[in-house]
C-alpha cells in the first residue's frame, strides 16, 4: 500500500458536542468570550502550539506556536468567513477587503503611514495628550474611576484629527459616531458568539441586523458629510500650505492624502475613501485606548516601574514636548509599552482562511478551514521564561533575556497583512503616557480588573485607576 498516512490531527479542545461541536462554549457575553479565548489559548499552549475546535461542522485551529503563527500569516492572507460579518461595516477597508482589492489598496495606503507622515502628527499627539490631562483633572483625589472611558474619547478625537483634519471647533465626529461605532463592534462580537446568526439568511431577520443597519446609517452619514465638504473645500482652493482648510492643522490628514490619490491617480472612489477612513479610525482608537488603559493600570500596580518611567521622562524631556528626536530616547517607556501589549494585547486573536493545505512543524492544516492566531497565547508562551506571566519591562532592556524567536512579539501581526498603524500606535501611546505621568501619580491593581472581548480587548471592570497630582 503506497498511500501516504494522513498526518495526525492536532488535539481537540475538550467539551465538543455532536453536531454543534464547541459552538455552545462560545455562547455568552463579552466577558465570557474573553475567558473562553484565554482557555482555548492555554489548551493550545499545553498541546504544543496547535489545537482544534469545531464551530458546528467547521474546523478551526488555534495556533500559539510562533513559527507556525508565522507560517500561517505569510502563506494565508485571506480572512475567514466571520470577517465577512464586518464587511457591511467596513466594505473595501483594509481589514475586510477582498484579497485582490487589498493588494492594490494596501500598496496605495502604505506611504500614508511612513515615518515622515507619522512624525508630522507628533505635535497633534502632544496637543491631544494635554487635553487628556486637563479632562482627567476632575478625577484627582477621588475614588477609582473608569479611565478607559476618557481614553476612548480622547483617542477617537486624536485619530479623527490625524485622519480627517477637522478644525478645532468642528464637532462633526462626536458622541454619535463614537457610540455607533462601539455598538457596531458589540453587534459583531455578539453575532460571532451565536452560531445560528452566522448564516446571512437567519441574520437578515434578526433584531441585531436591524440595529446594525440603523447604526451604519449614522456612521456613513457623518463620514459622507465630512468627505463631501472637504472635497468642496479642496476644489475651491481653500487648501492652505498646511494641506488642509482647517486653520490650525500643521499636517496633511489622511483624508486629504486619499483625495489627492483619487484626484491624481484615480485610485479610489468616494465610497472607498469613506471605507478606508472608517476602517482606519475604528482599527486605531479602540486598540490604542485599551493599550494605554492597561499600561496605566499596570503602572499603578507597580509603583517602582512608574517611578522609573517618571525619572526617565524627567531626564530625557524635562518639561519639553515629545519630538521625533527625543522619543527614541525613552527606552524604558518603550519597554513598558511592549510589556503591556505582550500581557494585555488589545488585539488578542486574529484569523486566516486556510484555502489550501498548510504544512506546519507537526501538523498539516486542512484546506477549507479557519485558523485562529492567538497573539495572547504567544505572549504567554514558555519561550518568555519561567516569569512569562509577570509584568517585567526590564526584560526588554536585555536582548539576551528575550526569546531568540523573531516572531515572539507579534502584537501587530506578522507578514504583509500586519498592522499598518503599528508606528502610529506606538507614538500615540507613548505621548499620552508621558503627559499623564508627568502630571499625575496613578494607583491601580491589575489583579482586580476583569477583561472582555468585543472584537478588541478591554477592561470590563469600571473602577480602574486613582489619580493624585504629582507635586
Ligand atoms: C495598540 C494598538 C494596535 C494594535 C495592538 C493593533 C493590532 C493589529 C493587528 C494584530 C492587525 C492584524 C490583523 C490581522 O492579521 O487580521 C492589525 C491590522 C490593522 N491595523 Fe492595527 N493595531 C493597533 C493600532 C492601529 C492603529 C493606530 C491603526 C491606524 C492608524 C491601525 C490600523 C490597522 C489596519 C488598517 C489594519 C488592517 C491591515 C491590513 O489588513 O492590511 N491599527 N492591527
Amino acid at each position: 500500500n503506497k498511500m501516504k498516512p494522513r498526518p495526525p490531527s492536532p488535539p481537540v479542545h475538550p467539551g465538543a458536542l455532536p453536531l454543534i461541536g464547541h459552538a455552545h462554549q462560545f455562547y455568552g457575553d463579552p466577558k465570557h468570550l474573553w475567558e473562553f479565548v484565554t482557555k482555548l489559548s492555554h489548551f493550545s499552549l499545553k498541546s504544543g502550539g496547535v489545537s482544534e475546535i469545531w464551530m458546528g461542522p467547521h474546523i478551526m485551529y488555534m495556533i500559539t506556536d510562533p513559527d507556525d503563527f508565522m507560517t500561517v500569516s505569510t502563506k494565508c492572507m485571506d480572512k475567514p468567513y466571520f470577517y465577512k460579518f464586518a464587511t457591511e461595516m467596513f466594505q473595501n477597508g483594509l481589514i475586510t477587503a477582498s484579497l485582490t482589492t487589498w493588494k492594490t489598496h494596501r500598496r496605495l495606503l502604505n506611504p500614508s503611514f511612513n515615518l515622515q507622515v507619522l512624525t508630522s502628527f507628533i505635535p497633534e499627539f502632544n496637543t491631544q495628550a494635554r487635553n487628556l490631562v486637563v479632562s482627567l483633572q476632575s478625577e484627582v483625589g477621588k475614588e477609582s474611576f473608569n479611565v478607559h472611558h476618557y481614553l476612548i474619547k480622547q483617542l477617537l478625537k486624536t485619530v479623527c484629527q490625524t485622519s480627517l483634519g477637522l478644525a478645532t471647533e468642528d464637532k462633526s465626529i462626536d458622541v454619535d459616531y463614537a457610540n455607533a461605532t462601539e455598538d457596531l463592534f458589540a453587534i459583531l462580537a455578539e453575532r460571532f458568539t451565536r452560531i445560528y446568526l452566522h448564516l446571512s439568511s437567519t441574520y437578515a431577520w434578526s433584531s441585531l441586523k436591524t440595529k446594525q443597519d440603523q447604526l451604519l446609517k449614522i456612521t456613513r452619514g457623518i463620514m459622507n458629510k465630512i468627505i463631501y465638504r472637504r472635497k468642496e473645500e479642496l476644489k475651491m482652493g481653500s487648501k492652505t500650505e498646511n494641506g488642509t482648510s482647517a486653520k490650525v492643522v500643521k499636517f496633511e490628514p489622511l483624508l486629504n492624502q486619499l483625495l489627492e490619490l483619487a484626484d491624481t491617480q484615480d485610485a479610489f472612489t468616494d465610497d472607498e475613501i469613506r471605507e478606508h477612513v472608517n476602517t482606519i479610525v475604528a482599527a486605531a482608537y479602540d486598540t490604542t485606548a485599551s493599550s494605554i488603559t492597561f499600561a496605566l493600570i499596570l503602572l499603578g500596580t507597580y509603583p517602582e516601574v512608574q517611578n522609573r518611567v517618571y525619572k526617565e521622562i524627567q531626564t530625557v524631556l524635562g518639561d519639553e514636548d515629545l519630538t521625533k528626536d527625543n522619543l527614541p530616547k525613552l527606552v524604558y517607556l518603550e519597554a513598558v509599552v511592549k510589556e503591556t501589549l505582550r500581557l494585555y494585547p488589545s488585539s488578542p486573536c486574529v484569523a486566516r482562511r486556510i484555502d489550501s493545505d498548510v504544512k506546519l512543524k507537526n501538523y498539516t492544516l486542512r484546506s477549507g478551514t479557519t485558523c485562529l492566531l492567538s497573539i495572547y497565547g504567544i505572549g504567554r508562551h514558555s519561550m518568555w521564561g519561567a516569569d512569562a506571566d509577570q509584568f517585567k519591562p526590564e526584560r526588554w532592556l536585555d536582548p539576551s533575556a528575550l526569546p531568540s524567536n523573531p516572531n515572539a512579539f507579534c502584537n501587530f501581526g506578522i507578514g504583509k497583512r500586519d498592522c499598518i498603524g503599528r508606528v502610529y500606535a506606538m507614538l500615540a501611546i507613548k505621548t499620552m503616557l508621558v503627559h499623564v505621568l508627568r502630571k499625575y501619580i496613578v494607583f491601580g491593581d491589575v489583579n482586580s480588573i476583569k477583561a472582555q472581548l468585543t472584537i478588541s480587548f478591554k477592561p470590563a471592570t469600571t473602577s480602574q485607576l486613582r489619580l493624585e497630582l504629582r507635586s
